[in-house]
Order: C-alpha cells, then sequence, then structure tokens
C-alpha cells in the first residue's frame, strides 16, 4: 500500500507554440510518485519544472504521453471528468498563495468540497480539520489579508488536503516566506507525505531538497539525474550538481 504510484507521468512530451517558435518544454519524461513519498523536481530556469507540475495536476495536457493519477489516464476524462479529479484527488499548492481574498479561510478551504456538491455543513467540517492539521483552526473565520504570508500559506495547504486527498503538489510554496516561516512549511508537507499522501515539490533550492525522499533534475525538458534519500543529504551538503 505505502509503494502505490499515486501520479505516474509516462513518456511524457510538451511542446508549446509550432513551427519557428516551438518550445519543446518536457521532452519523453518518465515521473513517478509514490504514496509516502515527497520528491523534490530542481533545474534551471525553463528546464520544464513548472509544465511537469501543471500536466501532473491536470491543468495542462501533453502533446504526447500520458499522465495518471491513481491509476486514471486524466486525457481519457475530459474537462469536467479533470477538473472533478483536481477537486477530489490533487491538491495544489502555489508561490503567491492564491487564496480567494473574499472568503474567510475555512471558506477557502472548504470551497472544493463545496464545488463538488458536498452539503455545506459537512464541507466547513472537513475545512476545520483540515485548518486544524496545519495548526490555525484558530483563524478558520479570519480574511486573507488578516494573515501573515506564512498563515496564509497554511490556508492553502489546508485546502490542497482538505477531504484526505492523495497528490499534492507545491510550485515554490516557500517562495514568498522568510526562511523559518518556509522551513515550517515544508515541514507540514513532509508530514502530510509520512501520513500517506504523494508529494511533488518544485524548489530552486537545495537545501529545501532535504525534506524530500528524492530529487530529480531537469534540464531542457529532460530528467538528467535523480537523487535517491541516502544522497539527497550530500546533495544539500555540495549545492545543485546539475
Ligand atoms: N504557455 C507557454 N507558451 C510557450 N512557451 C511556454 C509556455 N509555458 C512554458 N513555456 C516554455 O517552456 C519551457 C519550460 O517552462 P517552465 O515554466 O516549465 O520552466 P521552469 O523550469 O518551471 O522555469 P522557472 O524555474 O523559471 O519557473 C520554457 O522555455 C518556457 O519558456
Amino acid at each position: 500500500m505505502s509503494e502505490a504510484t499515486v501520479l505516474h507521468l509516462d513518456q511524457v512530451s510538451r511542446i508549446h507554440g509550432e513551427g519557428a517558435t516551438e518550445v519543446h518544454a518536457l521532452r519523453s519524461v518518465g515521473f513517478r510518485a509514490r504514496a509516502g513519498e515527497l520528491v523534490a523536481v530542481m533545474g534551471p530556469s525553463g528546464s520544464g519544472k513548472s509544465t511537469l507540475l501543471t500536466l501532473a495536476g491536470g491543468l495542462d495536457s501533453p502533446t504526447s504521453g500520458a499522465v495518471y493519477v491513481e491509476g486514471t489516464d486524466l486525457s481519457g476524462l475530459g474537462n469536467a471528468g479533470r477538473a472533478r479529479m483536481r477537486r477530489t484527488s490533487i491538491g495544489y499548492v502555489f508561490q503567491d498563495f492564491n487564496l480567494i481574498p473574499a472568503l474567510t479561510a475555512a471558506e477557502n478551504v472548504a470551497l472544493p468540497r463545496e464545488l463538488d456538491g458536498e452539503r455545506s455543513a459537512a464541507a466547513r467540517r472537513l475545512a476545520r480539520a483540515a485548518l486544524a492539521e496545519v495548526g490555525i483552526e484558530d483563524l478558520a473565520d479570519r480574511f486573507p489579508d488578516e494573515m501573515s504570508g506564512g498563515q496564509q500559506q497554511r490556508v492553502a495547504i489546508a485546502r490542497a488536503i482538505v477531504g484526505d486527498r492523495r497528490l499534492i503538489l507545491a510550485d515554490e510554496p516557500t517562495g514568498a516566506l522568510d526562511t523559518t516561516t518556509g522551513e515550517e512549511i515544508l515541514k507540514l508537507l513532509r508530514s502530510r507525505c509520512d501520513a500517506g499522501a504523494a508529494g511533488v515539490l518544485v524548489t530552486h533550492e537545495a537545501r529545501h531538497a532535504a525534506w524530500a525522499d528524492r530529487v530529480v533534475f531537469l534540464r531542457d525538458g529532460v530528467v538528467v539525474d535523480e537523487t535517491g534519500a541516502d544522497e539527497v543529504e550530500t546533495l544539500v551538503e555540495s549545492g545543485h550538481p546539475a
């Protein structure tokens, strides 16, 4: 069970544009994230990290190859099916939090459940449980502009995990936070993966990779290296090998 593949990119390529302006953002990438595992994705600017994450989250479709989430081929679903998958199985955490300013913390977290037809009271209960898991249940009735950046990112993580979603995708989630607050956010991601979710963390910083079980390096849309758990520490000490 703990070894189950939650995310599988099978020979995935993504080409943006056509002809002279064609950009190969990803080239035949194979990638897996298993239950209980946090995988860091690193690489220079433009290497395809965000493209990998948006494909994994069903926000974009591959030019060729297939993306499976919990065994379901996202391209076989159609737009409505993919949207449903995003609300029920996939949590996304962005650098700039992306909370809805007019909604309280609890309402932001409950929203994906309510969009999925869950009754309001049940959705709020799940939202409060998710807020408790990230340590800010007491801020449930605050609006985003009444919270610090770190608190807002905790709300975003609660929204990503609410209802026990199994795949958490995080794109530079600590980019707008100070070092200490950023480490706390990574710790939350780590503990969610320890509890059975699969996590993918896009980061520029080698020391963030210390929270991951594996590091996958991209360059020009190709996986150029993979580092196992025992090598992650060496990587952090020596810096970026790619
Ligand atoms: N919608 C798009 N249209 C055209 N080209 C795109 C599009 N999205 C990404 N690209 C190109 O695809 C390549 C990979 O981009 P991507 O954003 O995935 O890289 P990245 O590794 O996440 O970069 P960064 O670290 O700067 O965020 C880049 O050359 C980028 O310019």
